[in-house]
């Protein structure tokens, strides 16, 4: 990079993509960081290259950032998009990660000749494992599509689509999917307690076989139908398992359909 990134919001996924990039070396011009409570996750207010501020007014009034990365909630954007539109001009890119706020939002609040990447990543992002979803406005030229692609790249995986309307259904399976994982290894140790085992086992069988499930997936590149057959013998343990939770009418499918329907309902209401 040749100039500075600005960063609004160090919570969750800001901080886990502040620390990606650090660790990828992305982020070779520095940091400006906008936090209100002046505090960072992980540390990263200490490491080199790192400035932070507690509100853009306390920025330089020559930056010219390359790239500003908005990580607040949705819920406060409208509060704090206004004090970012003196950057929006040529040579600098807004790139957003927050639920529901479309690119003609930012449109409005920065002016139509903003250049703007919508994105949705999610948490694995912490560990260089995240997957983001991203769209582009028009006003995004190729070097700054390509700068988006390495500052998400530096923490997992990037899928970019064409349509926006998709990054709502995006939001919807990966960027809150997490969460859906997280609830099974609880529902599975809820389930192992039921069958007899102590809560402090299910809870440790339970995690390493979501942990293990992920990683052989990962590892293999294999369809994920194929390893769920690996594990199904004719007639045995699995398939009688698999009889419940694949039951056409009220199987997981079902429930999961539901599940990534609200969520993406909910990141179209979000846009409002
Ligand atoms: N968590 C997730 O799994 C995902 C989150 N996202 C999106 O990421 C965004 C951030 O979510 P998340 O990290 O979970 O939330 P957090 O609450 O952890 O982070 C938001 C941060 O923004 C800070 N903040 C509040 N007001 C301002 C301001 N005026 N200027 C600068 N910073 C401010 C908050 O500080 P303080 O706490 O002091 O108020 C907080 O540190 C959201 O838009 C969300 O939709 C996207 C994908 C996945
Ligand atoms: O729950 C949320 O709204 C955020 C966006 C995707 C994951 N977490």
């Amino acid at each position: 990079m040749e100039r500075p990134l600005l960063l609004v919001g160090c919570g969750k996924m800001g901080g886990a993509m502040l620390e990606g990039w650090l660790a990828q070396g992305t982020a070779d011009a520095g940091v400006y960081v906008v936090e209100p409570s002046g505090s960072l996750p992980y540390g990263l207010g200490s490491k080199p290259g790192i400035s932070v501020v507690a509100s853009a007014d306390a920025l330089p009034a020559d930056l010219h950032p390359e790239m500003i990365v908005l990580a607040v909630k949705p819920q406060v954007m409208s509060d704090v998009i206004g004090a970012y539109r003196r950057f929006a001009k040529p040579g600098t890119c807004f790139l957003s990660v927050a639920a529901g706020k479309t690119i003609a939002y930012f449109e409005q609040h920065l002016g139509d000749k903003a250049a703007i990447v919508r994105t949705i990543p999610n948490t694995p992002a912490a560990i260089g494992r995240g997957i983001t979803g991203c769209t582009a406005n028009a006003n995004v030229g190729k070097a700054e599509r390509d700068l988006a692609d390495r500052l998400l790249r530096a923490v997992g995986e990037a899928v970019w689509v064409e349509d926006e309307a998709l990054i709502d259904s995006i939001t919807g399976l990966s960027g809150s999917g997490p969460a859906y994982v997280f609830h099974m290894v609880e529902a599975m140790a809820a389930a192992g307690e039921k069958v007899g085992l102590p809560a402090d086992i299910a809870m440790q069988l339970a995690r390493a076989t979501v942990a293990g499930a992920g990683e052989l997936m990962r590892q293999t590149g294999e369809d994920a139908a194929v390893l769920r057959q690996n594990v199904t013998s004719p007639n045995g343990t699995t398939y009688a398992g698999l009889q419940v939770l694949m039951d056409e009418k009220a199987g997981l499918t079902q429930l999961m359909e539901k599940t990534v329907d609200a969520a993406t309902q909910r990141s179209r209401e979000l846009s409002n």
